[in-house]
This record gives structure tokens, C-alpha cells and sequence, in this order.
């Protein structure tokens, strides 16, 4: 029920304010989001609306160049602002949901840093966003604890903890419950913005300060919209600019081609960028799906040190170093398997591999899914990075263009890959729906980004009825063939399956590729 309770009658909270979400939407705090939204939210409008502008110049046959009005500042000589001493070392940082236990666990994982997780691994449910912020704001206070009603189990933190960053939603997101003069506020906005209000002085009274991930930024633009917003929000907080510090993940292919850019745009408030693979392969998929030239093979074939994935970590590591930020790496999807220990080696072993490639290649840290991974990567980059990051190790040199940063993996398109998207997009969207933002399945970590790839492949399969590896055409009836097979073999319990069903289909079979696939499952999220 709409519940008008604030002295500013144009700010209208539109979902129920229950138990401890009260010491969240204050007044003050919701005043604080209003500001952001009355100053901000046009521009993020219109920046999305470039976004699909530059989508249509793609459909047409454009493809993503570096920009010759930004030249000056690629080849300018300037360096991103200090670091400060807790980010210095960040050789293993784990991310996770945003609920009570897996905050409390992360924090005592033994990893060097805990990214909060308010995008990829969370389903935005009005209950989830507020319990995230209910339990960062309990952190700062030093009152987070846990008791599992299920299980008994206490939850305390340990004295030695990992350093807390905190991923809002990206810019495509709206927060519907919640809106300001009639408009509702942005996702981003509203998770930034109750953080920031709640924490900053808290965060710093402790030594420590507010730390963010920025996801899913197309363009130098749209950095440069998060520097004003942190500007804005130090201001009104009282605390000097370039107090807030940021890593950007570099995870769509258009962001690749303005690296340079979008660390000079936050200059006083970035700290690094970060290899998103998942959302960079989903992206990729999306912006050049209508291109025949840029059909993907099988997902499992897309592997970080080959093509266009291989092509970009290097250049990102460059970049960052060449700018005094920090490069880092990113998720390796394998997770424990449970009662096979055979299976599980097999992963550690991918994970192990994957996280040598990325210190042997100059990444200054990398990101893990579960807590038993902090200590495979840590090994690693024990012994393959002596020093606190690799900020001073020489640059490769190697000049990465555009023909590397746009080559495709070659593979084959398999019967096999097809059911895996279809059985792993399915299900992902049904937790989703159900409130589950991070799910394992088939031993893998599935989120938001991976099930991105799992429905654009198979829209961009259908669009150029792309040839399987047995002679086989990707058309209409063989794809609802699968996704019925499929569905016959997943548990018949799931309470959302048939509505996941029915997005994930009309997804595959849309004319056009939806932008994301959280913007129609945020309408069906119930509360
Ligand atoms: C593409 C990207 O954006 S990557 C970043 C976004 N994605 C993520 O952050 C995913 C993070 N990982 C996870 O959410 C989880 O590991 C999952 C969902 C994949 C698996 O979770 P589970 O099935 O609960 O794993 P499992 O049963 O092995 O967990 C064992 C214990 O580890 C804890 N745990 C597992 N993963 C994490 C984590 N990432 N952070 C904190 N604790 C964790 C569980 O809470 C559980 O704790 P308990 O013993 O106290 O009950
Ligand atoms: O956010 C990380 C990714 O890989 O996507
Ligand atoms: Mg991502």
C-alpha cells in the first residue's frame, strides 16, 4: 500500500515499510536519494537512450572503434588519484549476495576484500535491497551477528576481516518501489544513495571509507555521470571530493574500446578496473548479435585466454598499470562440488589455472565465488605476485587493436550447448523470480550475467539459423523441441518454472534482443 510519510510529499514509497527497513528510509536518507534522483536521473535517461541509439547504429552494421574525439586523452599523460592504503593489496576478493549469513561469511572468508553484491548475484526484490542495507548499515554499527534459526549456527565476525566494496545496480535498473515527483528512481541511485547516506561517516570513523564496484558501464559518459553523483553526495555528506573510491568493471564491449576514457572521467574517484567476463561475453553477444560476422560458438568455448576475451584482459592490464589503477581479474564460474572429490579437484584445478593466467599476465588480484576458493586463488597469487599488486611491473607493450578486441572464438555450435543454455537460463530465472539472485547449478555459479548469455546465444543462434556441428540448422521447432526436453528433466517442484519458462522462451523468439532480461523480470517479481 502507498505510503506517503515524508515531509517532501513528492517522494512516495511504494512498498511495505516493515520491521527494521524503517532506520533505512528515513526521511533524511529518502531526501538524500531524492536529491541524486532531482540532479541525475535526466541524464541517466538519456544515457540509456544512447545506449540504444548506438544499438541501432550496430544492428545496421556499425562495429565498436575507439573514438577519435577522446584521442587526446589515450595519448595524454596523466594518472588516476591516490589509493588508499586498504586497497593496496587486493591480490583475492570475493563476492556474494547481499543477505546476513553470506555477508558474515565473506567478511570472515579470508579473502582481502568482500564485494557486496547488490547487482549481478542479487534478484532485486524490495525485501532483498533493504536486508542488504539493513546488514552494511549493522557492519559500520559493529552489530552485524546471525543466528540461523534453521541450523543453530551462530554467525559473529571474526576481528580480521576482509575490506567491504559495495556493487549498486547499473544504470538500466529502476527501483520501482520508490519514486520522486511521479518518476521512479533508478536502482543505482537508490542503492548508492541509502549506502552513502548511512555508512559514510561510520565507514570513516572506522578507517576505512566507502569503496564501490561499477557495473555494466557502456561508455566514458556514463563514468563520467558516477563522478558527479559521487561529487554531489561527498558535498551533501560534508566530506572532500575524491573521498569515495571505485573499481569500474569493464564488461561491455563498447566500455573495452574507452578504457583510457572512463579512468580518466573518474580520475579523483577510481581505483582500478576489473575484467567482467560474464557480462562482457553477454554484451558482446547483444551489440553484434545482429552482425552474421560475430556469431559465438558454445559458451564453454569462450575461454579467457583465447579471441577477443584473451585480447582484452591484456589490454586492460596495460591500461590500468600504464595509469597507476589497479587490474583486476574476475570469476572463474566453477564452484565446490559436493560428495565427488574427483569433480571437485577438477574444478579447483580450472579455477587454479585460470587464476595463473591472470597473476602471469600482470593482474593485480581476482575475484572468487565461495569462500573455499579464497584459498586456491590466494596460493596463487602468493607465489606468482610477491609484492602487494603488480602497479610497478613493466607494461606488455603489446598494442592491442581493434581487430583483436573484436575476434570471435572459433568452436563449434553443439546440440549440447544449446540444452545447456536452455536448462541454465531456465532455472536461473526461476530462482530469480523467486528471489535468488546467485544460484550453483550443474557445479557451476550462475548469476544474472551468465543466464544473459544463455538467452542472447540462443536469440543470436535462432536470428542466423547458425549451423550445429551435425549439419543441423538453429531454427524455431528444434530450439522449442529442447527447451520442452529440457523441461521435462528439471525438478517438477520449482514454484516459478512455468512463468521462467514462458520469459526465457518469449526471450529466445523476440524480434529483437530485449536489453536485459532482468527489466522484464523486475515486472514480474512479486513482493
Ligand atoms: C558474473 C559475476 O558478476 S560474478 C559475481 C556475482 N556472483 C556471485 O557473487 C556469486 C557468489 N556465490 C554464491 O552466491 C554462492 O557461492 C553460490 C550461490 C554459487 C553457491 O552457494 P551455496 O549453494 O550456498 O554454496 P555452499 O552450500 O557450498 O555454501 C557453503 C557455505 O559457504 C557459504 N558461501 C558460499 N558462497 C559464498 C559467498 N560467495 N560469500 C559468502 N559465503 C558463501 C554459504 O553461505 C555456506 O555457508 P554455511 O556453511 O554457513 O551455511
Ligand atoms: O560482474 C562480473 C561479470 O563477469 O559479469
Ligand atoms: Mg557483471
Amino acid at each position: 500500500m502507498p505510503l506517503d510519510t515524508l515531509n517532501d510529499s513528492a517522494i512516495r514509497i511504494l512498498g511495505p515499510v516493515e520491521g527494521r527497513a524503517e532506520e533505512i528510509l528515513t526521511p533524511d536518507a529518502l531526501a538524500f536519494v531524492a536529491d541524486l534522483h532531482r540532479r541525475f536521473d535526466g541524464r541517466r535517461r538519456e544515457l540509456l537512450a544512447a545506449r540504444d541509439a548506438r544499438q541501432a547504429r550496430f544492428d545496421a552494421g556499425e562495429t565498436p572503434d575507439f573514438r577519435t574525439d577522446t584521442a587526446h586523452i589515450r595519448d595524454g599523460d596523466w594518472r588516476v588519484g591516490s589509493i588508499p592504503a586498504e586497497l593496496l593489496d587486493r591480490r583475492v576478493e570475493i563476492t556474494g549476495p547481499v543477505d546476513r549469513k553470506m555477508v558474515i561469511n565473506a567478511l570472515n572468508s579470508g579473502a582481502k576484500v568482500f564485494m557486496a553484491d547488490f547487482e549481478d548475484a542479487t534478484s532485486p526484490t524490495w525485501d532483498n535491497q533493504l536486508e542488504g542495507q539493513v546488514n552494511l548499515k549493522d557492519l559500520w554499527a559493529g552489530t552485524l551477528s546471525y543466528d540461523d534459526p534453521k541450523t543453530g549456527k551462530a554467525y559473529r565476525l571474526n576481528e580480521k576481516r576482509a575490506v567491504l566494496k559495495v556493487r549498486p545496480r547499473g544504470w538500466h535498473l529502476p527501483e520501482a518501489h520508490l519514486t520522486v515527483d511521479g518518476q521512479v528512481v533508478s536502482g543505482a541511485l537508490f542503492d548508492f544513495g541509502l549506502y552513502a547516506f548511512h555508512n559514510a561517516h561510520a565507514a570513516g570513523a572506522a578507517g576505512s571509507g566507502l569503496w564501490f564496484y561499477l557495473p555494466k558501464l557502456e561508455s566514458m559518459e556514463e563514468a563520467a555521470l558516477w563522478d558527479e553523483v559521487f561529487r554531489r553526495a561527498q558535498d551533501r555528506l560534508g566530506l572532500p571530493a575524491g573521498t569515495f573510491k571505485a573499481t569500474v568493471l569493464i564488461e561491455t564491449i563498447t566500455a573495452a574500446f574507452e578504457m583510457d576514457e572512463i579512468l580518466f572521467a573518474l580520475k579523483d574517484h577510481i581505483v582500478g578496473l576489473n575484467c567482467g567476463r560474464w557480462d562482457y561475453i553477454f554484451s558482446t553477444i547483444k551489440r553484434l548479435g545482429g552482425n552474421p560476422d560475430f556469431l559465438t560458438p558454445d559458451r564453454a568455448r569462450m575461454t579467457m585466454g583465447e579471441a577477443f576475451l584473451n585480447a582484452y584482459s591484456l589490454k586492460l592490464i596495460d591500461t590500468c598499470h600504464r595509469r597507476g589503477a589497479f587490474a583486476m581479474g574476475g570469476m572463474a564460474a566453477q564452484i565446490p562440488v559436493k560428495n565427488d572429490p574427483a569433480a571437485n579437484d577438477a574444478a579447483f584445478a580450472k579455477v587454479r589455472a585460470d587464476k595463473e593466467r591472470e597473476a602471469g599476465n600482470g593482474h593485480d588480484g581476482t575475484w572468487v565465488a565461495h569462500p573455499d576458493l579464497v584459498p586456491v586463488a590466494m596460493e596463487v597469487f602468493d607465489r606468482l605476485m610477491p609484492g602487494p599488486n603488480q602497479l610497478d611491473r613493466p607494461l606488455s607493450g603489446q598494442d592491442i587493436g581493434r581487430d583483436r578486441l573484436l575476434e570471435i572464438h572459433q568452436g563449434p555450435r553443439t546440440e549440447a550447448g544449446l540444452r545447456e543454455n536452455i536448462r541454465v537460463g531456465v532455472q536461473y530465472v526461476e530462482a530469480w523470480l523467486r528471489g535468488r539472485g546467485a544460484v550453483p547449478l550443474y557445479n557451476l555459479m550462475e548469476d544474472a550475467a551468465t543466464a544473459e548469455i544463455s538467452r542472447t546465444q540462443v536469440w543470436q543462434w535462432l536470428r542466423h539459423a547458425a549451423p550445429l556441428d551435425d549439419g543441423r540448422i538453429v531454427e524455431e521447432a528444434l530450439v522449442r523441441a529442447l527447451i520442452d526436453d529440457e523441461v521435462t528433466k528439471m525438478p517438477r517442484d520449482l514454484p516459478r518454472l512455468a512463468e521462467a519458462v514462458g520469459l526465457f522462451t518469449e526471450l529466445c523468439f523476440a524480434e529483437t534482443c530485449e536489453e536485459f532480461l532482468t527489466l522484464p523480470a523486475y515486472a514480474r517479481l512479486a513482493d
